[in-house]
């Protein structure tokens, strides 16, 4: 059997990779793909449990190693109980988030040293790395204005705003530097000219 597709969809807060995943989804099937949606952290049990220790607020601080090797811990375990099985069942998965959040949010937002976080991705992941990455683009203040109408502040939206500015310019590096695995969309626009752009991202890979 053919193996499926791993396409990952990255950005900053509220830049719309929710509301994209599901056109994407759409886009995939109209082509007779079997897709599965899934996000990250989380994603299986445990490490949607590990998620919701990630994003609520604690009394104590919550330091960055522990929240790297939390995000692993939940990448592990999705890898090996969702990604890979469904991969070798010729699925397509699309993912809210994978490792190049890591080396945004860890890396650029806390600023981690990106050594230890390839150490963790070797490690973890093997080879294993996303076949497409869509990078939903806008400026910080966009998306942080459509994620605040939402209400209630995760641990994560509760930063400052230069901590997301280094996310954006973390996501804007990486894209630089991989420009055959990631799609750079202006996520600014309104929604039809966002899908637009995705649409012919996905050109490449589905044709
Ligand atoms: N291009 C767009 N123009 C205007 N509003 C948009 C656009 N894309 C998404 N939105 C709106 O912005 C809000 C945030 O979108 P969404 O939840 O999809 O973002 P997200 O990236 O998944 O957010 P988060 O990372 O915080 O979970 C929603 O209310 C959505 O309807
Ligand atoms: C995978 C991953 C995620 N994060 C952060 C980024 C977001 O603030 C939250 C996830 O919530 P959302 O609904 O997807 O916005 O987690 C991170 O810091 N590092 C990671 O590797």
């Amino acid at each position: 059997m053919k193996r499926g597709r791993f396409i990952t969809l990255e950005g900053g807060e509220g830049v719309g990779k929710s509301t994209n995943l599901q056109f994407i989804r759409q886009l995939l099937v109209q082509k007779q793909l079997s897709v599965i949606l899934t996000r990250e952290p989380g994603g299986t049990e445990l490490a949607e449990k590990i998620r919701r220790l990630l994003l609520e607020q604690h009394n104590e601080s919550v330091t960055p190693e522990a929240e790297l090797l939390l995000m692993f811990a939940a990448r592990s375990q999705h890898i090996h109980h969702v990604i890979l099985p469904a991969l070798a069942q010729g699925q397509w998965v699309l993912s809210d988030r994978f490792t190049d959040a890591t080396y945004a949010y860890q890396g650029g937002g806390r600023q981690m040293d990106q050594a230890i976080i390839a150490w963790l991705e070797n490690t973890v992941q093997g080879e294993m790395r996303p076949d497409l990455t869509l990078l939903l683009d806008a400026p910080v203040e966009t998306g942080l204005l459509r994620a605040r109408q939402r209400g209630n502040l995760d641990r994560f939206e509760s930063e400052r705003r230069d901590f997301f500015e280094r996310v954006r310019q973390a996501y804007l590096a990486r894209a630089r530097q991989e420009p055959r695995r990631y799609a750079i969309i202006d996520a600014s626009l309104p929604l039809a000219d966002v899908q637009e752009q995705i649409g012919r991202a996905l050109e490449a890979i589905t044709s």
